[in-house]
């Protein structure tokens, strides 16, 4: 389904004055004193009145039907066929994005604070560069001039045609003077040439996180509508990049790069007063929409629209509290908002215009735009400014009421666009560090205009200024004094900020808390590193079964073989009930011996050589023990030096019980001695009685010969 319908004919003026120079009507009236120059705008305005005459307004409004297959091709405001199918491929293609959680109702309403831009007042005035275009230059900032185009409406005149433009970027008159701009289009460039110079590189820096601000200024029926809205022949900017932004948005989400929620808002500013366009409760779905919406229940029951309230922000600059917010899914759908919008905006029948707009009109569209790979949110809001025309009083109470107030708020702007432009003359010169300061005071509170353009106009948006013209000279002081409202905002230069995140701060404090957690997780990484490494080490002593490195464990095992050790010697010992004697008493004993005593000696004797032999073991065992003990003290974990003192005790009782045992080895020794000299004594005491006794007996046996 296409978005826009376009009908084969149109009412607009015929293109055949495909010329440079702009024909101008013949005036009716002279032309009133414009004095724009100052930037008194007001002064200017009267000179409207004489010049007003009845234009027989020809803009359709445009109506909600289905696409017939538009005949695009037979506007007459398109050249060729060729940009018949570029403008269906790259504009009317139905594009629908999907939200955030598709389980929302459909057109869902908010009724929340809606913003113009983001805060930060501060303006960065730098040397202008007249053809700067808007959409280049670093990639988180956007510092230029707020781009400035012009478009002529076209006339039908025989008249000779005071303004010349050249190279498509300066405009001159006679008297006036030359102007240069960004851009300068003919009278027969469509909407369609004018939305790719204007808002599509607008879309662009949209979506890539800059807020984007679009405003036509001019006089009364000049074709600021026309531009803005169009018609439904040749769509203007509003729909245009609508529809680019959703294919544009569509590209990235079928790609899976990003997910983009749309939410749309719509104010008019009529006598100096907010309301809200949307303040309606219709499904933008059905097919028949009530002429006029206000008809809402908070409408109805205050007996008309609310006026809103603008308020300042510090995320935002301003917002006006309780504007309606329309989620959108597609570009039929917003358009479809925007068409109930245009519905309840406010026009009425002017000398110039069939249906003026009698109040500035403001299409916000908020994209949030989050990115799937980051996760992260950028909200930016593309601005689309349709400003009422400034006029002359007429007689007419309404109108002349109204026209009071559309010129003292196109004054307002007048001035502060004078004071940005100045300051920007000012600091023409300045040095960098001078920059970025505002000394003069802006009086963006002199109107509800200027209020709500004044986030726009601070720097937190990139600007695009579309001033219409009407060439003919009955226009001409009006359309001076446009001229140089157009050249003084050329002059303004702004430092624009790319949006930051969406809850920023919640952001802020989840990269702390996930940098704080990346620190704890090193922490326990070493910690657990270092319990391997332990663990790797107990492993590797048990595998090897040898806890020399345990200190205590060795010392241990040591201490406990020694005693136990002792233990069986001291077991034996008890067992063998062995008489330790003294030598002497020993050699006195046996000189005194008779020979059963001798008998027992040589037992006591055999049963000393028996312990002597254990003794001798014993103390082997032990010396050798005490070498190894050494070798394992020098080779590993614990050296001597880093025995305790309890090993150390122990090593010395044990030298002490080996030196006690070498001794006693001595005495066992010399008891041997004495024991063999004993017995040598015994031999030679008892060998004469045996001989003696053997004698005898033979004798008494007679064997004895
Ligand atoms: N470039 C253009 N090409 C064709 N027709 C145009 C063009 N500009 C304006 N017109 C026609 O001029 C008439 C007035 O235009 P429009 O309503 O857009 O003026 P305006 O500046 O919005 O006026 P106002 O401030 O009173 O609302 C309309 O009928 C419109 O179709």
């Amino acid at each position: 389904m296409c978005l826009f319908t376009f009908y084969q004919a149109r009412n607009a003026q015929p293109r055949s004055m495909k010329q440079k120079r702009v024909n101008v009507m013949p005036s009716r009236e002279a032309p009133s004193d414009g004095g724009g120059a100052d930037g008194n705008l007001g002064s200017s305005l009267e000179g409207f009145h004489s010049m007003i005459q009845k234009n027989s307004g020809s803009l359709r409004k445009p109506t909600m039907r289905s696409n017939t297959g538009s005949t695009l091709g037979q506007s007459p405001t398109l050249r060729s066929t060729s940009s018949i199918s570029s403008l269906r491929k790259s504009f009317l293609r139905s594009n629908s994005i999907s939200t955030s959680g598709s389980s929302r109702s459909a057109s869902p309403t908010r009724s929340c604070s809606s913003q113009m831009g983001p805060p930060g007042q501060k303006i960065r005035i730098v040397r202008s560069s007249s053809n700067e275009s808007p959409c280049r230059r670093r990639q988180d900032s956007y510092a230029g001039n707020i781009s400035v185009v012009i478009r002529p409406k076209p006339v039908v005149s025989a008249e000779r045609d005071p303004w010349h433009i050249e190279n498509q970027t300066m405009i001159s008159h006679e008297e006036a003077g030359e102007f240069s701009f960004d851009h300068v289009f003919s009278a027969d460039s469509g909407n369609l040439d004018v939305y790719e110079r204007t808002s599509r590189p607008m879309i662009d820096k949209l979506l890539e996180g800059f807020n984007s601000t679009v405003f036509a200024y001019g006089m009364t029926g000049s074709g600021k509508t026309f531009t803005m809205t169009g018609t439904n022949e040749e769509p203007g900017l509003i729909p245009l990049s609508v529809s680019y932004l959703f294919s544009k948005m569509m590209e990235q989400t079928e790609r899976g790069l990003k997910r983009y929620e749309v939410v749309v808002s719509y104010l008019e500013i009529y006598n100096e007063k907010i309301y809200d366009l949307l303040d309606c409760d219709i499904d933008t779905k059905s097919p028949s929409t009530p002429a006029r919406m206000f008809s809402t229940n908070r409408a109805r029951t205050l007996g008309g629209p609310i006026e809103l309230r603008i308020r300042d922000d510090s995320q935002y600059g301003v917002r006006i509290v309780g504007l309606t917010e329309k989620i959108c899914e597609s570009s039929e759908e917003l358009s479809r908002w925007i068409e109930i919008g245009d519905k309840n905006r406010r026009t009425s029948e002017t000398i110039y215009n069939t249906r003026s707009s009698r109040s500035h009109a403001v299409v916000l569209v908020r994209v949030n735009n989050t990115d799937l790979s980051s996760g992260l949110t950028i909200s930016t809001t593309l601005s689309l400014c349709d400003l009422a025309g400034s006029e002359k009083a007429v007689s007419e109470y309404e109108r002349r009421k109204e026209g009071a107030y559309i010129n003292k708020s196109l004054l307002a702007l007048g001035t502060v666009i004078s004071k940005l432009s100045a300051e920007s003359s000012t600091n023409l010169g300045s040095s960098a560090s001078s920059v970025g300061t505002m000394n003069t005071h802006i009086p963006y509170r002199d109107s509800k205009l200027t209020r709500l353009l004044q986030p726009a106009l601070s720097g937190n948006s990139i600007v695009t200024t579309i001033c219409t013209i009407d060439t003919r000279s009955e226009a001409a002081n009006e359309t001076i004094n446009t001229i140089r409202f157009a050249s003084r905002a050329k002059n303004v230069t702004l430092q624009v900020v790319k949006r930051r995140n969406l809850c920023s701060g919640l952001n802020d404090d989840k990269d702390h808390l996930i940098e704080s957690l990346n620190e704890q997780l090193e922490i326990q990484q070493q910690h657990v590193a270092r319990l391997e490494q332990r663990l790797c080490a107990v492993s590797a002593l048990e595998a090897d079964g040898n806890a020399i490195s345990n200190p205590d464990m060795s010392r241990l095992r040591i201490e406990n073989q020694f005693l136990k050790d002792r233990l069986n010697h001291c077991e034996r010992l008890l067992n063998k009930d062995t008489v330790d004697l003294q030598d002497s008493e020993m050699v006195a004993i046996i000189d005194l011996l008779p020979v059963e005593v001798g008998n027992l000696l040589e037992t006591r004797f055999q049963n000393f050589e028996s312990q002597l032999r254990e003794y001798k073991d014993y103390t082997r065992q032990l010396e050798s023990k005490l070498m190894a003990r050494g070798n394992e003290g020098s080779n590993v974990a614990f050296p001597t030096s880093q025995l305790s003192s309890g090993e150390d005790d122990l090593i010395q009782i044990k030298q002490s019980e080996i030196t006690e045992l070498k001794k006693t080895l001595d005495r066992k020794d010399k008891m041997i001695d004495a024991l063999q000299s004993a017995k040598r004594l015994r031999q030679r005491v008892l060998q004469p009685i045996e001989n003696k006794e053997e004698n005898y007996e033979l004798k008494r046996t007679g064997r004895f010969y």
